[in-house]
């Protein structure tokens, strides 16, 4: 699935961490942590609990302001802006958090809505009109546009999370463990969704999962933070066969193993032309 990948300008990356740190206390949870996120790419982040993914997203997003070190987006250091400047950047990126976050009053139309007449300055009704455009991007039927996020399943929620953080058509899409709570059949097809709109609308994707079918299944490479740092960053199969013991647990232990299969046994008929 992964080789339908757009095309890549190795110059021009769109995230630049550079010697990040970030402490609580005493407790140091990055030490010159560097990454880098290429144009186009879905790149997926894991390691164990606590290892500072959430962290670094949020520090990436600006929600965070890190210690030390360097954060470049689309060529910008977002610390060294004014609250002006940052909002401009900002509004380049979409976020989806674990937690969907859709308010619950409003319903899915409006909650899209909302974003565009905020940040775009849309007219309430071309904002509602380009709501739906979005929804139905994402898969989800008309009738959708006017129901409220209790009455649906988690994995039209997550549908919708992902219409919103797509609303002002980003460049950079963030997101937090976005398949967690769905069973695999609504995992695999929120895999396909994302991997079908990054190839179709050409954004970069910085992808925090603990999902296995996900990362084998969406990502063009993988970063394993380890030991405060990005212990490797490279394709699946790669890091797969680095020499480290969390490394080998996750990705040679049973969970990684099916994983492993189930895309190997896919990847002849999901690569074949339709
Ligand atoms: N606001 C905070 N105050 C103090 N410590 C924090 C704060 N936010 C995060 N931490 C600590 O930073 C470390 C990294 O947290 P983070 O949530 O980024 O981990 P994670 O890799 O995303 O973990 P998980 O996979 O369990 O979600 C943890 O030890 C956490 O307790």
């Amino acid at each position: 699935m992964h080789s339908d990948v757009p095309k890549q300008d190795k110059d021009h990356s769109v995230i630049n961490v550079t010697g990040l740190v970030n402490r609580f206390g005493s407790h140091i949870v990055h030490d010159h942590l560097d990454l880098t996120l290429e144009r186009g790419e879905i790149l997926g982040v894991v390691g164990g609990s606590g290892t500072g993914k959430s962290v670094l997203l949020r520090s990436i997003v600006g929600l965070r302001r890190p210690n030390e070190g360097t954060i470049k987006v689309l060529g910008t250091a977002l610390h060294e802006l004014d609250e002006t400047e940052r909002s401009r950047i900002e509004r380049r990126f979409g976020v989806l958090f674990q937690q969907g976050a859709l308010f619950s009053s409003l319903n899915l139309q409006e909650n899209i809505a909302l974003a565009l007449i905020e940040h775009a300055k849309l007219p309430r009704e071309d904002a509602e009109h380009l709501a739906r455009v979005k929804l139905s991007l994402v898969g989800l039927p008309p009738e959708a546009a006017l129901q409220f996020p209790e009455s649906l399943s988690g994995g039209m929620i997550k549908r919708a999370a992902l219409a919103r953080a797509l609303a002002l058509d980003p460049d950079i899409l963030f997101l937090d463990e976005p398949t967690a709570g769905l069973d695999p059949i609504g995992a695999a097809s929120f895999d396909q969704l994302l991997v079908t709109l990054r190839n179709a609308l050409g954004f970069s994707v910085f992808l925090v999962t603990h999902d296995l079918d996900t990362l084998y299944a969406v990502c063009d490479r993988v970063a394993v933070l380890s030991q405060k740092r990005v212990l490797v960053v490279d394709t699946i199969d790669k890091v797969a066969q680095t020499d480290d013991e969390w490394v080998q647990d996750y990705f040679h232990g049973p969970r990684g193993r099916a994983a492993q299969h189930a895309h190997t046994a896919s990847s002849p008929t999901t690569d074949s032309p339709e």
